[in-house]
């Protein structure tokens, strides 16, 4: 068999706020290459697994695995430098700095010098500074917004707001790309082209977790999907295989979601 090797595996993951179960018995495992989704209802728990995967909380329990070693999820910038990079609901971009020094402060997650060899300008820094630039304009141009490189970010649209996020996070060389809505308050053009976008990584061979609430894109684009309710997995599987569960119909797609 030519299956591809797994990037993620997580298992029994347990968070609870106070007198919440937020996530009970959470498990996942994305093969390289894939794109899964995470749906559910409103409070699901879906954004929780996803800051329990990428470092912002700390599990009660879990064991996680990324390209076939262990990390541990204790800290974004650990979870960084393991391998994933996430996006954010609401988009956090430094505003005021261009769109090309955006991807660029995501590239330093790899560079040698960082970001103090950076600003300190050394010899060595400078020249991987180059580099890193010209990395920083081709991601720009792969994901779309090559022309607003140096356009102040706060300026650009919203949907190119969310392409500069990708670019930055994939900036990083990430195993992962997690992303979470990303087309939240896009227009249907927005999104269409945030689709083809995603096509496009995919065939760049990256793997890919969403959290997105438009199912008919979720079904369109993804591999495979788990669905959450009250914070439990309740199916996984492939698309036509979710559409058609009767537990995933009366708690999510049947209603008015
Ligand atoms: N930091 C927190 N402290 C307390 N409760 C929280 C915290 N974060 C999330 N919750 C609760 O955990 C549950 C799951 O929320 P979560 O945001 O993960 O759901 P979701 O599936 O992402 O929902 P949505 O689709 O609305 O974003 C909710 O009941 C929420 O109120």
């Amino acid at each position: 068999m030519n299956e591809q090797p797994t990037i993620l595996n997580i298992a029994g993951v347990n968070k609870r706020f106070g007198g919440l179960q937020a996530l009970t018995d959470v498990g996942i495992t994305i093969k390289q290459g894939q794109i899964y989704g995470l749906i559910g209802p409103n409070g699901a728990g879906k954004t929780t697994f996803f800051n329990v995967i990428t470092g912002l909380y700390q599990p009660d329990t879990g064991t996680f695995e990324l390209a076939g070693k262990p990390y541990s999820p204790s800290a974004p910038h650990e979870v960084a430098k393991a391998g994933i990079a996430r996006t954010f609901q609401n988009i956090r971009l430094f505003g005021e700095m261009t769109a090309l020094e955006n991807v660029m402060v995501g590239r330093h997650v790899r560079s040698k010098q960082g970001v103090f060899g950076a600003i300190f300008r050394h010899n060595a820094a400078r020249e991987e500074e180059a580099s890193i630039r010209t990395r920083a304009q081709e991601l720009l141009d792969f994901v779309g917004i090559g022309k607003f490189a140096n356009r102040t970010s706060k300026f650009l649209s919203y949907g190119d707001q969310r392409r500069l996020e990708i670019a930055r996070a994939l900036a990083t060389d990430p195993q992962l790309l997690a992303l979470d809505e990303p087309a939240a308050g896009m227009n249907a053009t927005e999104k269409l082209a945030l689709r083809e976008l995603l096509i496009k990584i995919k065939q760049q061979g990256k793997t890919v977790l969403l959290i997105e609430h438009d199912v008919k894109m979720m079904m369109a684009l993804c591999d495979r999907l788990m669905v959450l309710e009250y914070g439990k997995p309740i199916a996984e599987g492939l698309p036509a295989e979710i559409q058609s569960n009767k537990a995933v119909i009366d708690a999510y797609l049947g209603g008015s979601h």
